[in-house]
């Protein structure tokens, strides 16, 4: 589905990503995890066909990245970013239904019937009977549920997640993580989130890449890739990694500053 070959992307005199491969597969989930200031989200940005990189390979079903329009890329690829969203008072159902612009020609007509995506997709992430209220009358867990719904529209083959479930309590977390994750393996979808919460991440993710100072850390199952010596090498925290009693995937524990026993 992806091939990411020798990636390097360069903003000014700084290298930002570094020597950066992988190849994500389909029906996977892939997180993408690191410090602050790692090249997450510009790794996000480079695989979304939106910043281009000074040298190396981003091929898309065998096809490199640069010879996808646009439209054509939108067609099956979506990425979930709150601050994407309009900033006019459209209501929730209008940017729900803009999902479905790179499936219009140009007098805005397509042959499935759009309504009835809409329609599913509000339900699905809970947003039925909030359809008519506007962006601007939405907290910032509605809202990203509202950006979740636009993206299910589009019925992508890929989904790129920047940081999906800041602004989220722990119950839409959870129930956020969940409809994406169930829309990954009923769909057989490719999905690539970037998640601060690294005990999320090991629940949620088939596989992690952990980056470090715009390099590859490491990269494997989250069984693999989250232990406490790289947990403290890549964060210069000191944790406690246990198995989750029901699941058994790592969890981590955080140690408050020894001065403070
Ligand atoms: N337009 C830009 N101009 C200059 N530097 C930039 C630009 N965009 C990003 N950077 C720098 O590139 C580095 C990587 O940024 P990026 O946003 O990809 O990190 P991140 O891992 O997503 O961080 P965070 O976890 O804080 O969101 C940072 O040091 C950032 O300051």
């Amino acid at each position: 589905m992806i091939e990411v070959e020798q990636v390097h992307k360069r903003i000014g005199s700084r290298d930002i990503l570094q020597d950066i491969s992988f190849t994500w597969r389909e029906n996977r989930m892939y997180g993408i995890i690191g410090p602050n200031g790692a090249g997450k989200s510009t790794l996000l940005s480079l695989l979304s066909g939106v910043e281009p990189y000074q040298s190396g390979r981003i091929r898309l079903r065998g096809r490199p990245i640069e010879q996808y329009g646009r439209k054509e890329l939108a067609r099956w690829l979506a990425v979930l970013q709150q601050e994407a969203l309009p900033k006019a008072a459209f209501t929730v159902r209008e940017i729900v239904a803009m999902g479905r612009y790179p499936f219009q020609n140009w007098l805005g007509q397509e042959e499935e019937d759009a309504e009835e995506l809409v329609d599913r997709a509000l339900e699905l992430v809970g947003l039925h009977g909030m359809e008519s209220r506007r962006l601007n009358q939405l907290s910032g867990g509605e809202r990203q549920r509202v950006a979740l719904a636009k993206v299910i529209v589009q019925q992508p083959q890929l989904i790129l997640l920047d940081e999906p479930t800041t602004y989220l309590d722990i119950g839409y977390q959870v129930q956020l993580l969940d409809t994406v994750r169930r829309l990954q393996k009923n769909e057989g979808l490719t999905v690539a989130a970037v998640l601060h919460d690294l005990n999320l991440a090991a629940q949620y993710c088939d596989e992690l890449i952990v980056l470090q100072d715009g390099k590859i850390a490491a990269s494997g199952t989250p069984e693999e890739v989250l232990t406490a010596d790289l947990i403290r090498s890549v964060y210069g925290a000191d944790p406690i990694v246990l198995r989750h009693p029901e699941h058994g995937v790592p969890q981590v524990l955080l140690r408050r500053g020894k001065d403070l026993e």
